[in-house]
C-alpha cells in the first residue's frame, strides 16, 4: 500500500484520540448527539451516531468527499468512468422518467430506455391478463429466470421483498450451475404454461448458458421445437448470441453495455420482477430509485445520505480497520439483501489498485455478510457482542409492517433497536457481577464463591463500544425498496471515488472462469491436458476415480 494522503493521516489521529474512550461516553457528553449525527431525507432516517466519531472527525471526513461532485458530474455526462472497460456508467438513466437527460457519445439514450420499458410493460400486461398464450393455448402460470450474479440477485431479492405485491404468476430463479436446482424445479413445471427468461448481459456466462440449454432440452422433449419461440425470452446486450441460441427477435429485451450487471435490476433484467409485481409497482420501484438519484445529485455532502453512508463506511474500514460489514435487515422480505449487497459492494470495490494502476493507500471494500433479523440474533450475534472481532452492522427496518400481526412487528422493531443499543452500551462488569446470583453459585458446591462469581460475571460482561448504523424506512413497498437499493448503489460509487478505484469493472472474476474451462476438459480427458499444481492434480484424480 502507498503512503496515505495527509487527510488520511489526520483521520487516523482523530481515531487514536477517540479510541481512548468508549463510544457510549460520546453520548453521555453530548445530549444532542443523535440530532448531530443522523439525517432524514426523502422520508428515510439514517442514524450514524453509534459510530466512533465526533464533530472534528466528522468535519475532516466531510472534506474527503470534495472530489465526489466532479465524479457525479462525469457519471451524469456519460463520461467513460468505467475506464478499464471503456464504458460510461449510467444506471441512474434507467429510472429517469423524462425522455431527455442522459446521452452517450452525444446520443440521447432516453428514447431507447423508454422503448424497452414500454415493451416490457406490454409483454407483462399480456402475460398477466392471460392474453399471451403458450403453445397449447394456455395462459402462463410460471416464470423461470435463468441468470447469475447481477442477472439474478436484483430481481430475486425484489420479488421476495415485494411478495405482498405479487400478482398471479409463480416465480422461480435458477442461478447455480449445480444441476441440483433445475433437477428439482423442472418436474414441478408444465411446459405448456411456463415461460423461461434467459438473463445474461454477455450471453456467454457458462452457468446461464448450461442451465438455459438444459431447460430448452427439457422443454423440447415435451413440446415441438417451434414452441421454443413462445416459451423462451432473453434479456441481453448481446443480440447475436441470443439469436444463435434460437430466441425470436421479438422476444429479446435489450440492455446496454453502460449498465453494469450488479446495477441492472432497473433495466430489462428486472423483467421477472415486473412479471411478479406488475408494471405499475415496477414503475414505483423505478420512481423510488429516481427520487434518491435526485437527492444524491443535488444535496450538499453533509445532507447527502449516500455520501454520509460512504464516509462512515470508509471511516470504519479504512481508518479504524474493521474488515467486515454485517447487513442485518429486520424485515423477512429482505432476507436476500445481504447477498445482493455482497455483490454490489465486494465486486465493485474489492480492488487493490487504483484507476491509475498504483496500489491503494488504505484497505478497500469490507467483507459484506449478514442475515435477516431476528434470525441473525440466534446465529451469529453472539460473536458480534462478545467475540474478538469488531464488525460494524447496518441495521435496516421498516416502521410499518407488511402484514397484520401487530405484536410481531413491535417485537421485531424492539429487537432491532435493542441489538444496536446493546452493541453500543455493552454491559459493564459490575452490572454483570450484580446479575450473578451468589446463592445459586454457592449451591453449585464450589468452595470459592467469589472466584466462581467473578468467572460467571466475566462470561456475562459485554464490552459494548461496537459501531452500527440504522436505516429506518416508513414501510417497504416498491417505491421504498427502489430508494433503499439506490442508496447503497450511490454509497458504493462514492466509496470508489474515495479509494480512487474503478467500481465498475470486475477483472477479479476472470481467472477462475478460464481455469474452470481447462478443468472441465481435464475432468473428462484420458490424460490431463493442462498444467496444474500437485494439490489440484490430487483432487482431479480423486474426482475422476469416483466418477
Ligand atoms: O449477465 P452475465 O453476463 O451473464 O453476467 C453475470 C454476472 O457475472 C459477472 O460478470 C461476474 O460474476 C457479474 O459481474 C455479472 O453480474
Amino acid at each position: 500500500m502507498r503512503k496515505p494522503e495527509p487527510i488520511v493521516t489526520m483521520l487516523k489521529q482523530h481515531a487514536e484520540r477517540l479510541q481512548s474512550q468508549p463510544l457510549s461516553a460520546l453520548f453521555t457528553h453530548d445530549p444532542e448527539r443523535f440530532q448531530r449525527f443522523s439525517i432524514t431525507a426523502e422520508g428515510i432516517l439514517f442514524d450514524f451516531s453509534k459510530n466512533l466519531i465526533d464533530e472534528a472527525a466528522y468535519h475532516t471526513l466531510l472534506q474527503l468527499a470534495a472530489p465526489v461532485a466532479d465524479w457525479q458530474a462525469k457519471m451524469r455526462a456519460g463520461a467513460y468512468i468505467n475506464s478499464s472497460e471503456q464504458r460510461p456508467v449510467l444506471h441512474p438513466a434507467l429510472r429517469h422518467p423524462l425522455m431527455a437527460g442522459y446521452s452517450v457519445d452525444g446520443q440521447n439514450i432516453m428514447p431507447a430506455i423508454h422503448a424497452v420499458l414500454q415493451r416490457m410493460r406490454d409483454f407483462s400486461h399480456a402475460i398477466l391478463s392471460g392474453e399471451y398464450r403458450g403453445y397449447r393455448d394456455h395462459p402462463i402460470t410460471d416464470i423461470v429466470n435463468i441468470g447469475i450474479g447481477g442477472s439474478d440477485l436484483g430481481p430475486r431479492l425484489a420479488a421476495q421483498a415485494l411478495r405482498p405485491y405479487q400478482q398471479s404468476l409463480r416465480c422461480h430463479f435458477v442461478a447455480n450451475v449445480d444441476g441440483f436446482e433445475l433437477h428439482h424445479l423442472l418436474p414441478t413445471l408444465n411446459p405448456a404454461t411456463t415461460l423461461f427468461i434467459v438473463t445474461s448481459k454477455s450471453f456467454t456466462t457458462r452457468e446461464t448458458m448450461l442451465n438455459a440449454a438444459t431447460a430448452r432440452n427439457w422443454f423440447t422433449q415435451q413440446a415441438p421445437a417451434s414452441a421454443v419461440e413462445k416459451h423462451f425470452v432473453a434479456i441481453s446486450a448481446n443480440q447475436t448470441a441470443v439469436r444463435d441460441f434460437g430466441i425470436a427477435p421479438q422476444h429479446i429485451f435489450e440492455f446496454w453495455d453502460w449498465v453494469g450487471g450488479r446495477f441492472s435490476v432497473w433495466s430489462a433484467v428486472g423483467l421477472a420482477l415486473m412479471l411478479a409485481i406488475g408494471p405499475t409497482h415496477f414503475d414505483a420501484f423505478l420512481a423510488g430509485a429516481h427520487q434518491i438519484d435526485n437527492h444524491f445529485f443535488s444535496a450538499p455532502a453533509a445532507q447527502n445520505m449516500p455520501i454520509l453512508m460512504a464516509l462512515i463506511g470508509y471511516w470504519n474500514r479504512s481508518i479504524l480497520g474493521y474488515n467486515s460489514l454485517c447487513i442485518a435487515p429486520y424485515h423477512a422480505g429482505l432476507e436476500a439483501l445481504p447477498t445482493y449487497l455482497q455483490q454490489l459492494d465486494m465486486e465493485s470495490n474489492g480492488k487493490q489498485v487504483q484507476r491509475d494502476g498504483l496500489p491503494v493507500a488504505t484497505p478497500t471494500a469490507p467483507i459484506v455478510w449478514g442475515q435477516a433479523g431476528t434470525n441473525c440474533q440466534h446465529a451469529f450475534f453472539q460473536l458480534l457482542h462478545q467475540g474478538t472481532e469488531i464488525c460494524p452492522v447496518d441495521f435496516i427496518a421498516a416502521a410499518q409492517a407488511a402484514h397484520p400481526y401487530v405484536a410481531q412487528q413491535r417485537s421485531l422493531l424492539a429487537n432491532c433497536l435493542a441489538q444496536a443499543e446493546a452493541l453500543l452500551q455493552g454491559r459493564p462488569f459490575d452490572a454483570a457481577l450484580a446479575s450473578v446470583d451468589a446463592t445459586a453459585v454457592a449451591s453449585t458446591g464450589q468452595e470459592e464463591v467469589a472466584t466462581a462469581s467473578w468467572q460467571m460475571a466475566q462470561q456475562r460482561h459485554f464490552p459494548g463500544n461496537r459501531p452500527s448504523n440504522m436505516l429506518l424506512l416508513p414501510r417497504l413497498g416498491p417505491h421504498e425498496l427502489g430508494m433503499l437499493l439506490a442508496l447503497y448503489e450511490h454509497k458504493i460509487f462514492v466509496q470508489g471515488v474515495l479509494w480512487q478505484i474503478n467500481s465498475f469493472d470486475q477483472w477479479g472474476v476472470e481467472l477462475g472462469k478460464s481455469l474452470a474451462q481447462n478443468l472441465e476438459r481435464d475432468l473428462v480427458a484420458e490424460t490431463i491436458q493442462f498444467p496444474h499444481d500437485s494439490s489440484t492434480l490430487g483432487l482431479l484424480a480423486y474426482l475422476k476415480a469416483q466418477a
